[in-house]
């Protein structure tokens, strides 16, 4: 049966691009998924295997960081502009390119009070929590006579974007880490916390208040923490929940070390200053504890934070 070649196009899907805009002590994020779609003169590799149109999809990879370095990302719409403008002008054979852009909103930690003046800003310059994505969660338990609840969030991605480094830890012959003294320290907080509320109904804890509440100090320690590892600012985080809020005894997290690495542009020509990261999904790191009110007895379940 004779056959022929119908609609095809190809390029690089799901480059994630992370920029970051140091404008002094204050930085700005865009955070881009960038797909790319071409097609035009495709025939002969479909046919016959001869990639002489082929511009190669880790180039059109490429493109998307040096570009997000050459031209910056003002935004999304200005950013796909220039890479379909990019490939249908300086390749013959491409005579369509379609550029999908999605991208993740950011929007400032709010500073602690005490912290405030310190810091000269009611925000912390440098520390993120993506928007609209996180999920409160809580399990109650009752025997008929006593009470247990765990509260707690899902899905909550925060990202500083300095004071934080990692270094000093152990080198065998298979470790090719290199040490940090400024990188990027995201993750996706999976946190649950126990109640020491069990009986008297008359002295229930005000569980809206004690979530945000909780929420708020969580978020204030990450921010306000000079990290030297991620397991140091998940223990901030827990002590500074533990410390401030009495109803709460115990609370144990779940934190993927989101990895972001600098990507390479001298082979465009082009310095990388800290500015242009390739976000990875995976593998990552993943740092868990239980933080707990001295003296009082872990009843939160190991693998819980993981639900
Ligand atoms: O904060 C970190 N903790 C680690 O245990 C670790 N391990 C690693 O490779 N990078 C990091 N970062």
């Amino acid at each position: 049966m004779p056959t022929i070649l119908g609609q095809n196009q190809y390029g690089k899907a799901e480059n994630r691009v992370v920029k970051i805009t140091r404008d002094g002590d204050t930085h700005h994020i865009k955070d881009l998924n960038v797909s790319v779609a071409l097609s035009g003169d495709m025939d002969d590799v479909h046919y016959s295997g001869s990639n002489a149109n082929v511009l190669p999809t880790d180039t059109t990879k490429n493109t998307v960081f040096a570009f997000a370095k050459e031209h910056g990302i003002e935004s999304a719409e200005q950013f796909g502009i220039h890479l379909a403008r990019h490939f249908v002008s300086s390749q013959e054979p491409i005579h369509r390119a379609r550029i999908r852009i999605e991208e993740y909103a950011w929007e400032r930690i709010a500073t602690s009070e005490g912290n405030s003046k310190f810091i000269g800003a009611d925000e912390v310059k440098h520390s993120f929590a993506r928007k609209g994505q996180e999920t409160r969660v809580s399990q109650i338990t009752y025997d008929g006579e006593n009470w247990e609840v765990i509260s707690g969030l899902k899905d909550l991605t925060v990202m500083n974007s300095t004071n934080s480094e990692f270094w000093g830890y152990v080198k065998d012959k298979y470790t090719t880490l290199k040490e940090a003294y400024d990188r990027i320290l995201a993750t996706d907080v999976s946190a649950r916390w126990r109640y020491n509320w069990t009986s008297d109904e008359q002295r229930m804890p005000n569980w809206e208040k004690s979530y945000e509440q909780a929420r708020k100090h969580m978020l204030q320690a990450f921010a306000e923490t000079y990290s030297l590892s991620l397991q140091q600012t998940l223990y901030q985080m827990g002590s500074r929940i533990i410390n401030s809020r009495s109803e709460i005894d115990e609370i144990r997290f779940s934190l993927p070390n989101n990895h972001h690495f600098l990507v390479d542009l001298e082979p465009f020509g082009l310095k990388n200053d800290n500015e242009v990261y390739f976000a990875a999904d995976r593998p990552y790191g993943l740092i868990e504890a239980t933080v707990l009110r001295d003296g009082v007895e872990p009843k939160i379940p190991v693998d819980m934070t993981n639900l």
